[in-house]
């Protein structure tokens, strides 16, 4: 096929969603993925819970690990108030592409930096490129077998503090289990799961939320 599902996807967006607004945007990918093509976006199930996480969290300083398309980026984002930025890294150049333009329709480009790379490179750069000292919020949606080695790099950049909460999708399908053991059982973190679906499917799935107890 000529083009590629994030290009389909991005198509379905500007035909089917108003340009500014983000909900929209969600439901036009929601229903290209339940109709037209599956595709690996968080999506409406899980989608739900990560909006209830991130605004119980009221966070001031956004991570997002694995952009995809930006559907989950501009799930957070719009929950975001004005002065807040998100930052979401994605190492597959043309996803990269498919988001900005996906966030751009959203109207949230002021408001997210896509970066392009792998996270294990482009975290310890943060604290300096950004000013900030830790993130209020992470959400860990890209290769699982990334999920332990970034989530001990953020602590090694101290990028975690007390409170910060990482929300992790995946922990089941196609799952993390040395993740899942790590948070579990360390006693920095208190962890819970949320039993949901994988994404437009019957398929059991979940998310983790683990709270950073402080060094
Ligand atoms: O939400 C996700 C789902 C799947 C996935 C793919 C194929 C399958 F059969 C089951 C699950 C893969 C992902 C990779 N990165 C981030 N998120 C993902
Ligand atoms: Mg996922």
């Amino acid at each position: 096929t000529r083009t590629t599902r994030p290009q389909r996807l991005l198509q379905a967006v500007s035909i089917n969603a108003v340009r500014g607004d983000p909900d929209s945007v969600i439901k036009a990918i929601d229903h290209f993925c339940k109709h037209t093509e599956w595709a690996m976006n968080v999506g409406d199930e899980k989608g739900a819970i990560l909006d209830l996480v991130v605004m119980e969290t009221c966070p001031s300083t956004v991570l997002e690990l694995g952009t995809y398309c930006g559907y989950s980026t501009v799930r957070i984002t719009r929950l975001l108030p004005p002065a807040t930025k998100l930052i979401t890294v994605e190492m597959n150049p043309e996803y990269a592409h498919v988001a900005r333009q996906v966030i751009q329709h959203a109207g949230l480009q002021d408001k997210v930096c896509v970066l392009e790379g792998e996270s294990a490179d482009l975290i310890p750069k943060m604290a300096n490129m950004f000013g900030i000292q830790a993130f209020d919020f992470v959400f860990l949606d890209h290769w699982k077998d990334h999920y332990l080695p970034d989530i001990r790099l953020l602590e090694d950049c101290g990028l975690l503090a007390q409170g910060s909460v990482v929300l992790a999708d995946n922990v089941v399908c196609p799952g993390a289990p040395d993740y899942l053991n790590y948070v579990r059982y360390n006693l920095k973190y208190s962890s819970r799961f949320y039993q949901a679906h994988l994404e437009y499917t019957r398929v059991l799935d979940g998310l983790e939320r683990s709270e950073y107890q402080g060094d």
